[in-house]
Formats: structure tokens, sequence, C-alpha cells
């Protein structure tokens, strides 16, 4: 691997792939099989009645079963990213990981199918035979030519769409990105001078891409192995012929002199600096081999400073990557029902994805990459694939192309509508994580660890520092580079130690905390003592004077102990009460739900302003806020008690000035189902299902949390507290260190987060 912002060892990378179950996918099922009438209607004799159905008509198989959603990457494995035929079996990777990027991206349910033969024949007989069970076939890491001739044939021989994203899903990134460095550059497709090295799959399909957007066919000079290819050069198949042209170049090298546009589809290295050198002022330079690029981009900008760069890669800027095209572009085609992917949908893919990258770039993604300009320019001339808006953009264009062009099977009559649902598909908790871990890569913070003596917390710390999540600040005593060292690490006194007992910084934290307390009845000996021997204490201290933008602790005591004393140190907002947040997802659905850490029984400004927070944080997070309070009532049937705060919640936060949905009181079983809350309650303010939950007291929301994760739902994340000036988060007593890791994390994104949020200013 070469050198880049993101390390990670072999080991590491083998380890993620061993850990827990081996692999990265796994088969969950959408109905429940709880009981025997389940059973009965899931498998025999119930599915009989489907099958006959299906029998009679075979589009009911999209209602009927989960063909619809079901996308199949497919490989043989002779063109594994730029490492060549390493065989089907080695393939299988990449393959699980372009299923998961379905699934975490664009909510297409995906399962990789590795078909161990390199005849064209036999591999297109055995996925034209598959036909059934999918409602689109992704080739994969097939090399040319048999990937043009295997596409081909399964394109004319299946009726759902195929698409060897190698191909097209490169060439429509490439052509997003192009479109944007030659507006940036003053360029025009019909004039620029490109040189393609490489002339397989990929660099074949950009070109042809590119030609039909307009430049012209004698602008490109593609090179395989050989060098360039023009009429007449020996060892060109028929698919090289076709884009063979007059040139003097007999060279890369020679080719490069004064072009314009350099797309590298080949392998790691094949450029050099002196070469890119000679091209054209300005220069367009996609070096897109994976997972190593043509040239990198720190040697292409000496070279030339004044070049546009772009890699395959997620850690330069400018990732030009079919990630962010091959799970929209599915996701749109599904949606009706597309008889294949054109051309014109291709396009409109690509122009989606050049459009985006010139609108003003969110709140989240620009977290994600340190909040530092993620405007339309040299260094962003692509949305990142993390950018939420992306889920609704590139569906829509393509699913409009399909309608547009006949091969809509099932169009679209309301896209508004449609635009809604495809936002709703992206589960929060991953998004949550991935741009938390992203944002803390991109703007390391310094993380006080308050419980550093501990074997878990180290292994944390370790972890968050090599992650390059930001430096970990451990607050322990001496023995701490002791067992540092027993964990493996080479050069413990490269850790900070904050020892209560010897840091010149204890005199100043015992006259901070003593300063806070002293009209409240506390001897500066009893806040002494407490510096000492209380790590929470000493550390909330450091993390109120500066010495850590962020901090964590809660796995030697119960939450409620360490909160008690960390907010003897650090003040609460002031606008809320601390609360904790639970992130939880069960069949496929994440709501957030609060507040499950903190009071008991809270008051209806309370309500209000856990309302307001939690909103932010779902905002923070990529999704729309839709806060329904929550109780076993629903507005006013039954009749109950409790209910009244929940309802001057609702007035108080009526006469704020807010920016996101809110309604309540309701039972939870209307709060998620947006079709009852229509049909019973058509007054009700909520435009779709809620996200957040907030519950009637702690022990509703406790309990709810916990209720689901012993039922086999997923607590991705919490409690997450807010509430506080600073940004404290403190663990579960049971948490793992990786828990401690996304918790410290998050702990250093929320510093941004406190900074930055609007809503300090408007008091509940
Ligand atoms: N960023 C992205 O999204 C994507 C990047 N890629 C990358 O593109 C590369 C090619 O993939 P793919 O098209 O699927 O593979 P193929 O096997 O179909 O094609 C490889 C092509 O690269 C050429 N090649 C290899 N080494 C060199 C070199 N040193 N100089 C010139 N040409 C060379 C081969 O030449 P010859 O014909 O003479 O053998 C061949 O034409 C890989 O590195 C892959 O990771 C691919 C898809 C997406
Ligand atoms: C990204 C990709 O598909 C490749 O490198 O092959
Ligand atoms: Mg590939």
């Amino acid at each position: 691997m070469s050198e880049s912002n993101v390390k990670f060892t072999r080991d590491e990378a083998l380890d993620f792939h061993s850990r827990g179950r081996p692999g990265k996918i796994e088969i969950i099922a959408s109905k429940p099989m709880a009981t025997q009438r389940d059973l009965s209607l899931a498998y025999s004799p119930g599915v009989a009645v489907p099958v006959e159905e299906i029998a009679a008509n075979p589009a009911k198989a999209y209602e009927l079963t989960a063909k619809g959603n079901l996308v199949a990457v497919i490989s043989n494995g002779t063109a594994i990213l730029g490492l060549g035929n390493l065989g089907a079996l080695a393939s299988k990777p990449v393959m699980e990981g372009k299923a998961v990027l379905f699934k975490r991206f664009a909510d297409v349910d995906s399962i990789d199918l590795e078909v161990d033969t390199t005849d064209a024949q036999r591999f297109i007989e055995a996925v034209e035979l598959l036909g059934p069970s999918f409602g689109g076939i992704n080739l994969e890491d097939i090399a040319a030519p048999d990937c043009f001739i295997i596409e081909q044939a399964l394109k004319e021989r299946m009726n759902i769409p195929v698409f060897h994203d190698d191909q097209h899903g490169t060439a429509i990134i490439t052509a997003a990105g192009m479109i944007n460095a030659c507006f940036l550059t003053g360029r025009e497709f019909k004039d620029v001078k490109v040189v393609v090295n490489g002339a397989g799959a990929a660099a074949i399909a950009c070109t042809e891409l590119i030609k039909a957007m307009g430049v012209p066919h004698n602008n490109v000079v593609m090179c395989d192995r050989k060098g360039p290819l023009y009429p007449g050069r020996d060892g060109m198949d028929q698919f090289k012929s076709a884009h063979a042209v007059p040139t003097e170049a007999r060279s890369l090298k020679e080719a490069l002199v004064g072009a314009d546009v350099f797309l590298g589809l080949s392998a790691a290295g094949a450029v050099t600096p002196d070469m890119v050198e000679a091209m054209a002022p300005q220069p367009i330079i996609f070096a897109m081999a994976n997972p190593d690029p043509e040239i990198t981009p720190p040697d292409a900008k000496k070279a030339r400073p004044d070049a546009i760069v772009a890699t395959g890669r997620s850690d330069y800027p400018n990732q030009v990557n079919n990630v962010l095209g091959f799970p929209f572009i599915f996701r749109g085609a599904l949606d009706v029902h597309a008889t294949g992917i054109n051309e014109e949908m291709k396009i409109a893919a690509a122009h989606s994805l050049a459009d985006l990258a010139r609108e003003a770039v969110p709140e989240e993604v620009a977290a994600a990459y340190g909040g530092v300009s993620h405007r339309f320019g040299p260094d962003y001339i692509i949305p990142a694939p993390f950018d939420p808006r992306l889920i609704e953009v590139v569906p829509c264009a393509v699913a409009e192309a399909a309608m547009r062009t006949g091969v809509a099977q099932k169009p679209i009559a309301d896209m508004a509508a449609y635009r809604l649902t495809l936002r709703a598909r992206l589960n929060p908790t991953s998004s949550i994580l991935s741009l938390a871990f992203e944002a803390a890569r991109a703007n390391p913070k310094r993380v006080l660890f308050a419980e550093g003596e501990e074997e878990n917390v180290l292994r944390a710390a370790i972890a968050f520092k090599e992650g390059g999540y930001g430096t970990p600040v451990l607050v322990g005593r001496e023995d701490v580079y002791d067992k540092l060292a027993e964990l493996g690490v080479d050069d413990p006194k490269s850790y900070e130690v904050l020892n209560s007992r010897n840091s010149p910084l204890v005199g100043r934290a015992v006259d901070y905390i003593y300063a806070k307390h002293q009209r409240h009845g506390m001897l500066r000996r009893a806040v002494e003592r407490m510096v000492n021997q209380d790590r929470n204490t000493f550390a909330a201290a450091m993390l109120a004077m500066g010495e850590g933008d962020a901090m964590i602790t809660g796995t030697t005591r119960p939450f409620s102990e360490s909160l008690r004393q960390v907010r003897w140190v650090i003040d609460e907002d002031d606008c809320a009460t601390p609360f904790g947040i639970h992130v939880v997802s069960a069949r496929g659905r994440t709501v957030m739900i609060a507040d499950t850490a903190v009071t008991e029984r809270p008051t209806a400004e309370q309500y209000a302003a856990i309302a307001m927070r939690a909103a932010s944080f779902a905002r923070r997070v990529g999704q729309e806020p839709r806060v329904a309070f929550i109780s076993y009532t629903t507005f006013g049937n039954p009749p109950g008690r409790h209910i009244d705060e929940l309802r001057d919640a609702v007035k108080l936060l009526d006469t704020l000035q807010t920016d996101f949905e809110y309604e309540g009181e309701m039972g939870p079983d209307v709060a998620l189902n947006h079709e009852m809350q229509a049909k019973y309650y058509p007054f009700s303010r909520l435009t779709g299902p809620a996200n957040i939950l907030v519950m009637p007291g702690l022990q509703s929301a406790n309990i709810s949390s916990k209720l689901i994760r012993a039922l086999g739902g997923d607590v991705a994340l919490g409690p997450y507290l807010m509430g506080m000036s600073l940004p404290v988060q403190i663990a579960p007593m049971t948490a793992s260190s990786s828990d401690l890791v996304t918790l410290a994390v998050l702990a250093g994104g929320g510093a941004d987060a406190i900074r930055q949020a609007p809503e300090r200013q408007k008091k509940a």
C-alpha cells in the first residue's frame, strides 16, 4: 500500500475480515419466523400460494419475493481491482465488499457469486440460468476482452439490467469528474486531447462514454502495455482496434506530450512525474488504478502543481471510483423495473453527479472531511460517497432517464414522493458512524481517556491513535506505560499520560473546581482529595481547562455515578439538561430514542429541549428529523395521566422558531406508521414515520432500547450523551474496546458539534 492519510497494517485488514463472523455479509430474515404459523406461511404449505401466483404471472415475483431488490455481484476473478487474474475464490472479498456497499449506500440487497471459470461461454450460461433469482446483475472484475462478450450476451439473453460495473460504473463517474474538471479549466469536451492508459474493461468503456458525450474519436489516444493503439499496430483485438487512431506517439510518454487529460485505468505506478510534466497547462490527471494509482497525488502535484488530480481511493481528494455510482444507479433502475441500463441512463447519472458537486456541500459531508473547504473546485470535482444527497439525486436521474427512453416497466408517477422514499432508505446508524470516523481522521482531536489504567480502555486508546482518529490522553498512574508495553506498544512514551498524583496541572485543576464550588460549602482540601483520587473529576477538570477536546469514561462505575462526577466539574449546556440518545434498529428501520440516560420524568421544557437537540443530532448525521412524543395515549385516547407534560412540550415548541417536524402525544405504533397517522389522525403534522421517539420518561426510554436489543434488534449507539457544555461521553460498563473507540470518535466530533450547534441560540 502506498503512503496516504489512512493507515492500516496487513494484520488489521485480515483482522477486520476474520473478526466475529468471517467475511462481511450475512442474510437476515425480513419476516417473523417465530411461530408454527409463521413457518406454515413462510414455508410449506403457505409458500405454495405465491408459487402458484408467480407461475401464473411472473411479474408477481417482484411483489412476492426479494427479487426486485436483489442484485448479484458476479465475478470470475480475472481482473481483481488492478491485481490481475487471481481467480474466482480470491475475488470473494471484493465481491462481498461490493455487496455490502450496495446495502450501505442504497439499501439494495446484494449477494456475491464467484463463478470458477475463465471460459466465457460457460460463464454466460451459468449467469443466464440464475436470471430468475435477481432484479439485476452487476458483473465485476472480469478482464477484457471476455467482459465485453459476456456482458453483451447476457444483456441479449436476460430481461433484467446487466451492468459490468468496471466498464459503465467507472465510465459514469469518470465522465462526471471530467465534466467538472473541464469546466474548472475552461475546456470543452469537443476540444480536449485525452490519453487513456489501459485498454481493458474500464478504459474502453470510459473512452466510449466520453466519446458519446462529445470528445472526438481522434482526440483520444489509448495505450496498452505495448503503448499507443494506432491503425495497423500488432496485438490488437477488435475492441482495441475500434479505438486505434493515427498518432506519431509510440509510447505513453510521447502520447502525453501536450495532452489535456490523462485517464489511468491500468496499473500502479504506470506513470512517472516526467510524463505528466509534459502535459498541457492545468492538466487533468485521473489515476484510477486500484488499490494503488498510476501516479500518487503528491507525486503528480509535485510535478504539476497546476493539475487537477483524482484517484480511485477514498483517502485522497477527488475519489473517482465506481462506488459513487453502482449503488445509486441500480437503485433507480430497480425502482422502475428497468429492462436494462442504457446510454441515456448512464449520461443522466454522470450529469447528476457533476451537478451535485457544484452545489453547496451539506454540513455532514463537510464534517466528514474535517469541516474544511468542501467547495466545488480542483480538490472537489465530484461528490464524496458519504454525501447523503446521492441517494436522492442519482436514482431519480436514472429512473427518469429510464422512463424517458421506454425501458421502465413500472414508471414512477410522483417523482417528489419517490425522492422522499429514497432518503428514508439510508440507515442513520451507518451514516453516523461512517461520517464520524471520516471526520475524526480529517480533524483529529485530543481525547481524554479518564480510565487510562483499564486494559480495554488502553486497547481502545491504542486503536484510536493507530487509526489516526486523534491523540489519546490517558489519565492514570505511571504504570500506564508498562501496561501499554504489555499490550505490544513499541514506544509507550509516545502516549501522553496525565497522573493526578504528580501532574503539574493538578494545582490549576483544584483552583478551577474550588472556584466553582467554594460558595457551596466545599473546602479546598476536599477538592484536592477529589482531584487526586477521582479520575473522572481530574479528567473533567482537564477537559474544562482545555487539555483535551473531549473526554470518555464510564467503564469502571455505573453511568449515573460517572455522570454525577462529571457534572460536578462540567456545566450543562445553557439550554438543556443532559440526556442520552440510543440509536436502535430492527428489521431495517432505525430510530433514535431519548432520554435513555438521565432524567426520570422530564418537564415540558426538558422534553422540548430534548426534542430540539435530538433533531439537531439527527441532522448532523444526515437525517431529516421527525420527532414524536411517545405515550400509551394517542391524541387523548385512551385518556390517562402523565401526558400533560408531553402536550405542553408540543405547545412550547409551537411558540418557538423550530425547523423540524414534531407531533404528539402518540403511541409508538402510530408514530412509526405514517399510513396510520394519515388515516386516523389526518391533522398530525408529521409527513412520514417518526425517526426520533421522545419517550415519556427515563424508564420507558431505557426499557425500550434494552428490549429492542434483547429481542434481536441492534443498539448501534447509546447512550450518546448530549446537553453538556463540553463533549463528554460515558460508556456503558459493559463497553468493549471497539465501543470505546466509537464513543471516543463521537466525543471528538461532538466538540465541533457543540461549538457549531445552531440551537444554542434558541433557548427552550
Ligand atoms: N477507479 C475505479 O472506479 C476503477 C478502477 N479500475 C482500475 O482500472 C484498472 C484496470 O481494470 P480493468 O479494466 O477492469 O482490467 P482489465 O484486465 O480489463 O484491463 C487492464 C488493462 O490495463 C492494461 N495495463 C495493465 N498494466 C498496464 C501498464 N503498466 N501500462 C499500460 N497498460 C496497462 C492492460 O493492458 P494489456 O491489454 O496490454 O494487457 C489492459 O488493457 C485496474 O487497476 C482497476 O483497479 C477499474 C474499474 C473501476
Ligand atoms: C473500483 C473497482 O471496481 C476496481 O478497481 O476494479
Ligand atoms: Mg472492479
